[in-house]
């Protein structure tokens, strides 16, 4: 699991550390790690041109420190200050008596082989300021290597309020940023490395699953299992309009680690034509018989209020998709109290804008909005509902009300086609009623439908039931800790 903590929870942790070890130990720790990341990305140190971008804090006394000890190895650094009376002394001498120097040409940005970018790190706030604002859009020949955090990029939320650099390389110390792994802030930070400095660190704020994780909680059944003990989901999607939802959701939900699959709707006849492993009903699920998850409303059209008012009658987990979000928007968060058993919502940003709209939370707010400030979204929202909110985007992010937060690392873009959302509430379904808790469903079905997405285009437009298709040997390569994502800090980027 890779573990992110916020500023605030690494600020206590460095001040912890820092009280029982010489004055400048962290830092040192942080410099040498960086180096020897710098050192592994360049053909060879000696005669490289490295670029230091330095500010005024102890970001820049990190990247001065590196560059250092990159020019102790041959390398030629030069450092261009961004605020050259507040530079980290300790950092500067360091440099200049390893050889380095101090430049104000700009140019050399696009000429260097290897930059570092220490111009802020988790003391940042704000987009760069005017005078690092250039670097943004400059041409680059060699890599960047952002320090600890890609300089614009908020570390706690991962929001991007003005101009940002963006890196080959994030060389983050101590533990990740919540901003390193949540778009937009992730897409800026390039392939994440982590060093060690000895931090004792809290539960983490924010966290991603890796293979191992979600292995860990993948239902398998044993000698004694029967279709029922592995649980049976119930879908209640689709309508004469939309049939296809309804086949999509099954298919994913036949994926899922359930033992069987129960469909409640006006789609009966295509599903069971479709999979004859699915047991049909043509009536809404108050009628269907026991499940132990309710999956209710992609393409549901017409029919999703009264199926969703049936699925949360009963007393099993329910997960609310698509139109049955819309109908939950309409009711408000009023529709949930005295549930006992556990509510997930997957919503997209439009339909997250509905919800928040009906929890009273003023007028929609537009959903590019709310998906620049994903963690603030799926926060109210889980908080407004009382329910594990799954919002589903460019970096699909899982809540608790009050609680803990995952961030999907294995989302693709690939996946933005229509039906893949219904594949995805089915599947999730099927992993509650297996049993596992709504956290754990909500983002074990995210990381498998992101791999099986990946797996389902390798780079060419794919299909949602393609998508459905790919699970199982998602699955296989999961449990056996294979492909894309399996090393335990290599990112899965598309
Ligand atoms: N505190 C520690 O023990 C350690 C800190 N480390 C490094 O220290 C960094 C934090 O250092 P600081 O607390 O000095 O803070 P930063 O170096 O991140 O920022 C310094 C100052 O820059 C200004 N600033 C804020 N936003 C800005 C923006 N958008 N553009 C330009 N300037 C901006 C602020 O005045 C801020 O205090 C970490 O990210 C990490 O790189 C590491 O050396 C490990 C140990
Ligand atoms: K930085």
């Amino acid at each position: 699991m890779r573990r992110a903590h916020t500023v605030e929870q690494v600020r206590a942790a460095e001040a912890a550390r820092m009280a029982r070890l010489p004055e400048g130990t962290l830092m040192q720790r942080a410099a040498a790690g960086l180096a020897a990341t710098c050192a592994r990305l360049l053909p060879r140190v000696y005669g490289s041109r490295i670029l230091v971008l330095a500010g005024s804090g102890d970001n820049g006394g990190d990247a001065l420190f590196a560059g250092a000890l990159l020019a102790r190895r041959g390398a030629r650094v030069d450092a261009l200050l961004l605020a050259p009376a507040k530079a980290h002394p300790g950092g500067l001498a360091a440099l200049r008596a390893a050889g380095g120097r101090v430049t104000s040409d700009q140019s050399l940005f696009s000429t260097a082989d290897l930059v570092l970018d220490g111009i802020v790190g988790i003391g940042g706030s704000g987009g760069l300021r005017p005078g690092a604002q250039v670097f943004a859009s400059l041409p680059r020949r060699g890599r960047v290597v952002a320090v600890d955090v890609p300089s614009g990029v908020d570390p706690d939320t991962g929001e991007v309020p003005g101009a940002a650099l963006r890196a080959d390389v994030t060389v983050c110390f101590g533990t990740y940023k919540p901003g390193l792994l949540v778009d937009p802030g992730a897409s800026y930070a390039g392939v994440l490395q982590l060093v060690g400095i000895g931090l004792e660190l809290p539960d983490p704020a924010l966290a991603a699953l890796q293979h191992a994780d979600v292995a860990a909680l993948l239902p398998v059944p044993d000698a004694e299992s029967d279709k029922y003990r592995r649980g049976v989901v119930g879908v209640a999607a689709g309508s004469a309009r939309y049939p296809g939802a309804a086949v999509l959701a099954v298919a994913g939900a036949l994926h899922g680690g359930a033992g069987a699959v129960r469909y409640a709707g006006t789609a009966a006849a295509e599903v069971v034509r479709r999979f004859p492993e699915a047991l049909v009903t043509d009536g809404g699920p108050a009628g269907a018989g026991r499940v132990q998850a309710w999956v209710v409303g992609p393409g549901g059209g017409d029919g999703a209020a009264r199926a969703l008012g049936e699925a949360l009658a009963s007393d099993v987990p329910v997960l609310v998709d698509a139109d049955g979000l819309t109908e939950l928007a309409r009711l408000g968060p009023a529709a949930l109290a005295g549930r006992r058993a556990p509510v997930v919502l997957t919503p997209h940003t439009g339909e997250a804008a509905r919800l928040l709209a009906g929890a009273g939370e003023g007028p929609p707010p537009a959903a590019a909005e709310l998906a620049a400030a994903r963690l603030a979204t799926v926060r109210r929202l889980a908080a407004a509902y009382r329910a594990t909110v799954l919002l589903k985007g460019s970096t699909t992010v899982v809540a608790e009300p009050g609680g803990a937060v995952r961030v999907n690392p294995t989302g693709t873009a690939w996946l933005a086609t229509a039906g893949s959302g219904d594949v995805l509430s089915g599947l999730a379904g099927s992993l509650l009623a297996a049993g596992l808790a709504p956290l754990d469903a909500a983002s074990a079905a995210a990381y498998l439908h992101g791999l099986a997405g990946r797996s389902a285009a390798e780079g060419a437009p794919t299909t949602a039931l393609a998508v459905a298709a790919a699970l199982p040997q998602v699955w296989r390569a999961v449990r056996a800790g294979r492909g894309p994502g399996a090393e335990p800090d290599a990112p899965v980027r598309a």
